[in-house]
């Protein structure tokens, strides 16, 4: 297939598009390089910096696009309660202009990034994709708007969409001499935060909240691998069907609380990594986790790194041979 990649210089989607292309597809890449790193696009996909807003430069009607895969998003939770018009412009609005293009275009078939932040606070756990959508912060407020939009454009315009929700992505991609980590200016996450303590280059990680309704105050995440998560888009751009909007969970259905994965940094680097606890952050839901079973069942999907070790195991491997040697 012809497959378009937005935000194919970002953590996950430059990793779905390394397996896209060794899987034989031919790849365009729009990314405006905002937040991607120019360094993870692939030699083998052809990269236009422009943004999703402008996508109808090139999602042209004669283009012969099979496909796009629509990962270009802003994606900070914290971030996205206290500058809330990025989020909608940018998650929203973007993704309306992207489909108005695709839609002009005769483009069949769309995957693309959704989130567990959509759920909020669930009231079942592990969260089914039936669950209620209640989000807590605006970045899932703005994911849940576009998947409701998918579903729309499925019904009136016969698009095969496909949402996947992820839950807490972890872990990199190191083969064939390619290297990709999570790396995000600034960093906001909780794993590679602890990594810059372990190695030395924070003082301390700060944990948001330690009053959460959890085994102890902290909050919990289902972690999945980047690796897996990449194999699932491709699953689903198999099984997408005209007409049709399928929205699959992905993650392990393990949850770990925040503290217990500090723990897990340490045992893997061997090193101390001093917490402190902060203030809640404004927006966060105090569980999440995933029930992954529609996936497993209509895509196929099975997590061949589904431990938490091997993801901070990835994680800091990533970490030692690129961010350390880069920024020493
Ligand atoms: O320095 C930090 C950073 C994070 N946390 C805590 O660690 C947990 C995980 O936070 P992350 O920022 O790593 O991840 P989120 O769960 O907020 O969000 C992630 O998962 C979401 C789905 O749940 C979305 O996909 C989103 O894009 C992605 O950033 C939260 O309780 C957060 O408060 C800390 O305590 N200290």
């Amino acid at each position: 297939m012809k497959l378009l990649v937005t935000g194919g210089a970002g953590y996950i989607g430059s990793v779905v598009t390394r397996m896209l292309l060794d899987a034989g597809h031919r790849v365009v890449v729009l990314d405006d390089l905002r937040t991607g790193h120019a360094e993870a696009l692939a030699p083998d996909a052809t990269h236009l910096a422009v943004g999703v807003h402008d996508a109808a430069s090139v999602l042209t009607p004669d283009a012969g696009f099979d496909g796009v895969l629509h990962f270009a998003a802003l994606i900070a939770a914290g971030e996205s309660m206290v500058r809330p018009e990025l989020y909608w412009h940018n998650n929203t609005v973007g993704s309306l202009a992207l489909l108005d293009a695709v839609r002009a275009a005769g483009v069949p078939r769309l995957v693309f990034s959704s989130t567990a932040a959509v759920y909020g606070n669930p009231v079942e756990l592990p969260i089914p994709e039936t669950a209620v959508k209640a989000p807590t912060n605006t970045y899932g407020a703005t994911k849940l708007a576009v998947d409701m939009a998918l579903t729309s454009e499925a019904i009136g315009h016969g698009l095969a969409a496909v949402s996947l929700r992820y839950f807490n992505v972890a872990g990199a991609y190191l083969r064939d001499g390619v290297a990709i980590g999570e790396r995000h200016d600034p960093e906001t996450h909780l794993i590679p935060i602890a990594l810059d303590v372990a190695a030395g280059r924070r003082d301390k990680l700060q944990l948001f909240g330690d009053d959460y309704p959890t085994v102890d105050g902290t909050c919990v995440r289902d972690y999945i691998h980047v690796e897996d998560l990449a194999r699932a888009h491709l699953l689903a751009l198999t099984a997408a069907t005209a007409g049709q909007h399928r929205i699959y969970n992905l993650g392990n259905g393990n949850g770990f609380t925040n503290r217990q994965v500090v723990e897990v940094v340490r045992e893997v680097t061997g090193k101390p990594v001093p917490v402190e606890v902060a203030p809640r952050r404004e927006g966060d839901p105090a569980e999440l986790v995933a029930s992954a079973a529609l996936a497993r069942a209509e895509l196929g999907w099975v997590p061949e790194k589904p431990t938490l070790h091997d993801m901070v195991g990835d994680a800091w491997a990533f970490y030692r041979t690129h961010v350390l040697r880069e920024q020493p």
